[in-house]
């Protein structure tokens, strides 16, 4: 299984974003210690999925940087993607981790100890941790747990947690002191003026 970097990327696909030109910028500063996670609308074609995932892969080949799929696990197969990541509503843990196999990247969301430690067992290499803080990127998700929620889950749990939900950079020193090993972010990289400088920020608060 390859080693996990600390800034996960997730790839943002609604109208006036441009998910490989943010890719492209982030990916030659933080090189190995990114991972990229290819998620689409649900109201995508598993096609478009695929295209974009393809293109993603092929991006992040040559800097040797992890690509994920978000949901659907057949696209990150064909793909030539490391793994997936699966939440409440996909496949379960157990499920997924047959469908990808023994050393593909499984990440699993969790809010709270008891479901981090249940998706461990089911075979999640990483978990997916948050909403840290509010967040408008997507909808309908439960109140913020703090970086108070992402230790509760860290100190249950022997396997990375990676930080989710309105993440920033002035956030990250204390998810970090919190014991996340890393974030995952869509708006603060895709929205930001500059992706690349934004990275570098991360990747600072990330490195301490
Ligand atoms: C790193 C990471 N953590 C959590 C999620 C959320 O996954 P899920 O709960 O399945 O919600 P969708 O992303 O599918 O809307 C994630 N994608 N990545
Ligand atoms: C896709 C997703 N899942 C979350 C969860 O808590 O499960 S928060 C989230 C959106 C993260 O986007 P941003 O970095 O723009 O807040
Ligand atoms: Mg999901």
């Amino acid at each position: 299984m390859p080693s996990l970097g600390r800034l996960h990327l997730i790839t943002d696909t609604r109208p006036g974003r441009d998910p490989l030109a943010v890719l492209r910028a982030v990916l030659p500063v933080a090189r190995t210690e990114l991972v990229v996670q290819v998620r689409v609308e649900d109201t995508a074609t598993d096609r478009e999925a695929y295209d974009l995932a393809r293109r993603v892969v092929g991006l992040c080949a040559p800097y040797g940087v992890t690509c994920l799929v978000n949901d659907r696990l057949h696209v990150a197969l064909a793909a030539g993607a490391a793994g997936g990541h699966v939440g409440a509503d996909d496949l379960p843990v157990d499920a997924a981790r047959r469908v990808l196999g023994p050393d593909s990247v499984l990440g699993a969301t969790a809010r709270e100890p008891v479901s981090a430690v249940a998706a461990v067992n089911a075979g999640a290499s990483y978990l997916g941790v948050g909403p840290c803080h509010a967040t408008t990127t997507k909808d309908g998700l439960p109140p913020a747990i703090g970086a108070a929620g992402v230790r509760a889950v860290v100190e249950a749990v022997n396997v990375p947690v990676i930080a989710i939900g309105g993440v920033t950079a002035e956030g990250v020193p204390a998810l970090r002191a919190a014991g996340a090993y890393g974030v995952a972010l869509v708006g603060a990289l895709s929205g930001a003026a500059d992706p690349a400088c934004v990275a570098a920020e991360l990747l600072r608060g990330l490195s301490c």
